[in-house]
């Protein structure tokens, strides 16, 4: 999606009731510097930080600058240009299952500040920027959260889980091969093209990782305030292949009591191969003089328990939700990801503000291609909203559905029964959570929240959502 962050009008609605309470809500132009920097301030305020410091202004400048910003005034503050809350967006890519990219609307910096909560300004706020998403034609809208009781008024739910993982030194020995390639020490500032390659690399082939945007890299690898004393702490770490090309980094600072073996840390791991990620964490897991490694924001699936002799050393100290969406655009979300199994299943969405409520019929091929059928208020059915859809599947979906049917017998019932589709109905937080494959639809029809037609449609749907890789966020956004 191309992006003028000023390209959408401000919300009409919000502006409205927002103006009802006596408060002004505005978008922020970016070449407008006092401006920002009071948007700035108040972001800082709204999550508790530190004023920031020249550096981490300019950087900030450089970032928000890129993305939509709305401000909300109170012209009765002392300092009437600090907004007394805040919000950002901006359109970017989802990695979804089968290696493909979702159109998505990124929110982040909700914040309102502590003397104007609980009137509604953030519902206001949230409301506007699921209408900005179907403005901007985004599938999804995404966030990261402080709080998992905020968003899912507005439709969001989990989609994706971080783990905490911890692994102790003494028991970590390696037992998993050796790669081709080899890691070397780099100065963060000499990875950071290198990083943007393997950063791209990694988010494509990992479901729930969003697209990067200019200026994460010099976030996570310390280059915004290079002097501070958490910048100098940092180490990066590169692996080439065999044939000397960058295929993953990490970064990670060892915490320690002087003269006592510390902590290894680290959130900063990009791989683009197996073989990057496996080389990775061997020099992560064997450095000396460590008690033991914490990784953050790592997948529920990180393949070190199996990369060790004994796989007591690793422990999942924390997992938690991390990525959550809303979908806001079903039959485009639907027809963009790859299936794991072939099949028809109905889904009848409920959804109280709107955006994905409908009945749709999803067709997925042997090869996960997927069409899905919006049915139409005239009774016949769309197709051409399904953004990834692959033409030939519906035909041959029909013919096999007509084999099987024949293939009942002679009973007018069985033909019937053969005939009618598998169908779950479901909450739009529910398609959410299964939506990229961190949630079985079995586990939430347990939990009382998916009603299945039959035993065999919840089989198939979770086979249908099934994804080879589970859905992984690196970072916060
Ligand atoms: C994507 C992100 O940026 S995540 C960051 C979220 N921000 C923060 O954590 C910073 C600190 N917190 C805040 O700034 C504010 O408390 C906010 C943004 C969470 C809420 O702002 P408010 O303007 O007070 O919310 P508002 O009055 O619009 O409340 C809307 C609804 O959310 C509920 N709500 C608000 N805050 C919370 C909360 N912390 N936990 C649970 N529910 C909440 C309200 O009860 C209300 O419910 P209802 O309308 O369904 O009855």
């Amino acid at each position: 999606m191309s992006f003028e962050p000023r390209s959408i009008p401000v919300d009409p609605d919000a502006k409205g009731a927002l103006a009802s309470k006596g408060l002004d809500y505005r978008l922020i132009d970016p070449s407008d510097t006092e401006a920002l920097d009071g948007w700035i301030d108040a972001d800082h305020r709204g999550f508790h930080h530190a004023r920031p410091r020249e550096v981490t202004r300019e950087y900030e400048r450089r970032v928000m600058g890129e993305r939509r910003l709305h401000g909300v005034f109170d012209p009765g503050v002392p300092d009437p240009d600090v907004p007394v809350a805040t919000v950002s967006s901006w359109p970017t890519g989802l990695s979804v299952p089968g290696g493909r990219s979702v159109d998505g609307w990124a929110v982040s910096s909700v914040t309102v500040s502590p003397t104007h909560r609980r009137r509604g300004i953030a519902r206001a706020m949230m409301e506007a920027e699921l209408r900005a998403a179907e403005h901007a034609g985004a599938a999804v809208a995404m966030l990261t959260v402080t709080e998992a009781t905020i968003y899912g008024r507005y439709g969001y739910a989990p989609a994706a889980r971080a783990a905490t993982i911890e692994i102790d030194r003494r028991r970590a020995k390696w037992n998993g091969p050796s790669a081709p390639g080899r890691v070397h020490f780099v100065e963060p500032a000499a990875l950071r093209d290198a990083a943007a390659a393997i950063s791209r690399r990694a988010v494509a082939r990992t479901p729930g990782e969003i697209d990067r945007w200019a200026g994460i890299l010099d976030r996570m690898l310390g280059l915004v305030d290079p002097e501070s004393d958490a910048s100098r702490a940092l180490r990066a770490i590169r692996y080439d292949d065999e044939h000397g090309q960058p295929q993953g980094f990490a970064a990670f600072r060892v915490t320690r009591e002087p003269n006592e073996p510390g902590w290894a840390e680290f959130d900063v791991f990009a791989a683009a191969t197996d073989d990057a990620e496996r080389a990775l964490w061997r020099v992560l897991v064997e450095q000396d003089f460590v008690t033991g490694v914490r990784g953050r924001l790592r997948s529920v699936d990180e393949p070190i328990e199996w990369l060790l002799e004994d796989p007591r050393a690793v422990r999942v100290v924390d997992v938690t939700d991390h990525l959550w969406v809303r979908i806001v655009d079903a039959a485009a979300a639907l027809g963009a990801r790859r299936y794991g199994a072939a099949g028809e299943l109905v889904l009848d969405i409920d959804d109280p503000l709107g955006y994905a409520a409908g009945r749709y019929t999803l067709l997925a091929s042997a090869d996960g291609r997927a069409v899905v059928h919006v049915p139409r208020s005239d009774g016949s059915t769309d197709a051409a909203s399904a953004t990834a859809s692959n033409s030939t599947a519906a035909p041959k979906r029909e013919r096999s559905r007509a084999r099987a049917a024949g293939s009942e017998g002679s009973g007018s019932r069985a033909a019937a029964r053969a005939a009618e589709p598998r169908s779950l109905k479901l909450d739009v937080r529910d398609l959410a959570s299964i939506y990229l494959g961190g949630v079985r639809p079995s586990v939430l029809a347990r939990a009382g929240r998916i009603t299945a037609s039959s035993n065999g449609a919840l089989e198939l749907a979770d086979r249908m959502f099934a994804s080879t890789r589970a859905p992984h966020l690196s970072i916060w956004f």
